[in-house]
């Protein structure tokens, strides 16, 4: 249908609770799956405001019993340079809305360190976990079963941000970055890490991501992060109506 591979695979449902359920039912599929064929399952969780719905439906039911969750290793894609019970934790939404409800085992939780004393340091020590924590795929890399990320109106995913040097760093899983327009430091997966991942799925929603969803399906300059994304797996678009408003005419 597009002609564009980036959004080959593109669902547009009503509003966040479907696209939320939809997202849920695919982390029980993949969970399955890697589960059977490499005995656990390790996920990267995207940060923001988007995600909290897919977190508290994974921890209830009908998902949640469907999840051996004594397998499950969660991971963070971004993470903001503050304390974990700070309000702008990526770490503490996650606790709060699916973590403290279920029995996964605390050493398969693997936070970001932001108590170390730079976000350069936080970020080479998440390197190294991630290099002594994840599965290496056949071609010996290190990757994530499945990536669940957003995008932000001005078309950053993860903490990839425009006009920032970790969109072109190639050697490490993680860096840190200082986001000018947030005066703030992130730790993020680099895109390296990010296209390796055998499953991406990329939650959008909202009227304010139209924009740049447009430019990245008509495949204009590529002058936003999004547009980075060339997956070594699979990618999923999973859309609200209001994100994908006009977009039938691009994808056609
Ligand atoms: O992938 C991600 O995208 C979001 C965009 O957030 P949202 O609040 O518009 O859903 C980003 O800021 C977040 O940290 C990240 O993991």
């Amino acid at each position: 249908m597009s002609k564009n591979n980036l959004f080959d695979q593109t669902n547009i449902y009503p509003e966040l609770e479907s696209v939320s359920a939809a997202a849920a039912a695919r982390w029980v599929s993949l969970c399955k799956e890697a589960i059977s064929d490499h005995g656990s399952f390790h996920v990267a969780l995207s940060g923001g405001s988007t995600p909290k719905r897919l977190y508290q439906l994974l921890a209830a039911h009908p998902f949640s019993e469907q999840i051996d969750w004594a397998k499950v290793h969660i991971y963070f894609g971004d993470e903001r340079f503050v304390p974990h019970d700070h309000p702008d934790s990526n770490y503490r939404m996650a606790r709060e809305a699916m973590l403290d409800q279920l029995a996964i085992p605390e050493s398969q939780i693997h936070p970001v360190d932001t108590s170390l004393s730079s976000a350069a340091e936080a970020a080479e020590t998440y390197a190294q976990e991630l290099q002594q924590q994840l599965p290496l795929n056949h071609n010996g890399q290190h990757c994530f079963d499945l990536m669940l990320l957003g995008m932000g109106p001005d078309g950053h995913t993860a903490s990839l941000f425009p006009e920032t040097e970790i969109l072109h760093e190639q050697q490490t899983l993680c860096a840190a970055s200082y986001v000018e327009k947030m005066t703030s430091w992130r730790i993020s997966l680099t895109f390296k890490t990010i296209n390796t991942s055998h499953h991406i799925a990329l939650l959008v929603c909202g009227e304010n991501k139209v924009e740049a969803l447009r430019h990245a399906m008509r495949r204009n300059t590529p002058r936003l992060p999004i547009q980075r994304l060339v997956p070594q797996g699979s990618l999923e678009w999973l859309l609200d109506e209001a994100a994908a408003k006009g977009l039938a005419e691009v994808l056609a």
